[in-house]
């Protein structure tokens, strides 16, 4: 999937000759993207989706090569973005300071193709390779999903975020109701297939980009929305619950309903306000959800601290 795409090469120098000429060396193989200028260079960084690598000018007026790196390694979403420097030769290069940067490579001008079509394979490789182990990290390898490990990282940030702009966090525990009895039932294959349909129908639900699902564990899913607000965050819970009962996975073993449902916890909180860590925030939707199963399951149990 990754390799069928394109990968996408970034071009930056104020030279347009230079840029037709990189283009010209590239573009069989990869896909790429011109920028004129330091400042369009960090718009273009920054788009969706990301380029693999940023073949990057020092000497530019306005913003140099040095400050664009700078300000890329600054930020989260472009800081893992391999950056190769373009430098003249006549110009006294500064390879420490290039490397101190954050630079992986530099390429002297005038080109030669072959030298810059080398390097630039070599580097999409490796990122190729680090995005791969990224992905590993942080997808549940049954369900394909985000993990534990993807969704603390994501707690956190969104913690932060939602914590300077004072606005609520909403935080989901979810758990598939009698899944021991579908497990010991239908066999443990058919068990982690219903875990994927749940997990699939979970994500395909939500439908804002940064509310995210993430599998907490065995049968535990556990979702984040950020800037929700209560009733915003119960409306997603309940259309979330009810998108599980549609599915009509049927459950003969469960002792509430003869297909597949879910119970879940929801707590909604401005970070530091209502509550002082994400922990504790994981904590109350965890108890909330001990009540919905307690009280029949199937359904969501519900605070909203962020009135108080
Ligand atoms: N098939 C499959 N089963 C799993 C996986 N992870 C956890 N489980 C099973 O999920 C079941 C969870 O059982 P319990 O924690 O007792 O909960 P429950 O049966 O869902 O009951 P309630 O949560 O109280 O409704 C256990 O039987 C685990 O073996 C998995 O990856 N695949």
């Amino acid at each position: 999937m990754v390799s069928s795409k394109k990968q996408r090469v970034l071009i930056v120098d104020d030279i347009a000759e230079n840029i037709r000429m990189l283009i010209e060396t590239l573009k069989s193989e990869y896909a790429t993207i011109p920028a004129t200028s330091g400042e369009i260079a960090i718009e273009k960084a920054n788009t969706d989706p990301l380029p693999d690598l940023i073949l990057l000018d020092i000497l530019m007026p306005g913003m140099d090569g040095y400050a664009v790196c700078a300000a890329l390694k600054a930020n989260p979403r472009t800081q893992d973005i391999p950056v190769i420097f373009i430098t003249a030769v006549s110009e006294a290069m500064d390879e420490e300071r290039a490397f101190k940067a954050g630079a992986v490579d530099y390429i002297t001008k005038p080109f030669v193709p072959a030298v810059v079509k080398a390097r630039v394979q070599v580097h999409l490789e490796l990122k190729l390779k680090n995005d791969l182990l990224q992905r590993l990290a942080h997808i549940d390898g049954l369900t394909n999903i985000y993990n534990r490990r993807k969704f603390n990282e994501l707690l956190d940030e969104e913690w932060k975020r939602t914590q300077r702009s004072r606005s609520p966090l909403a935080l989901m525990m979810i758990d598939v109701d009698y899944f021991k009895n579908y497990n010991d039932f239908y066999g443990h294959t058919a068990g982690d297939d219903c875990l994927r349909r749940v997990a699939r129908c979970l994500d395909q639900t939500l439908q804002r980009p940064p509310d995210t699902v993430a599998r907490y564990g065995g049968e535990e899913f556990v979702v984040i929305m950020p800037e929700t607000n209560g009733q915003g965050a119960q409306y997603v819970a309940e259309m979330l619950r009810k998108s599980i009962e549609e599915l009509q996975i049927p459950h003969e073993a469960s002792c509430c309903c003869g297909h597949v449902t879910i119970s879940i916890g929801l707590a909604v909180a401005i970070p530091e306000v209502q509550i002082g860590t994400p922990r504790e925030l994981v904590d109350v939707a965890d108890r909330l959800l001990y009540e919905a199963k307690a009280q029949g399951r199937n359904q969501l149990h519900f605070t909203d601290l962020s009135k108080n």
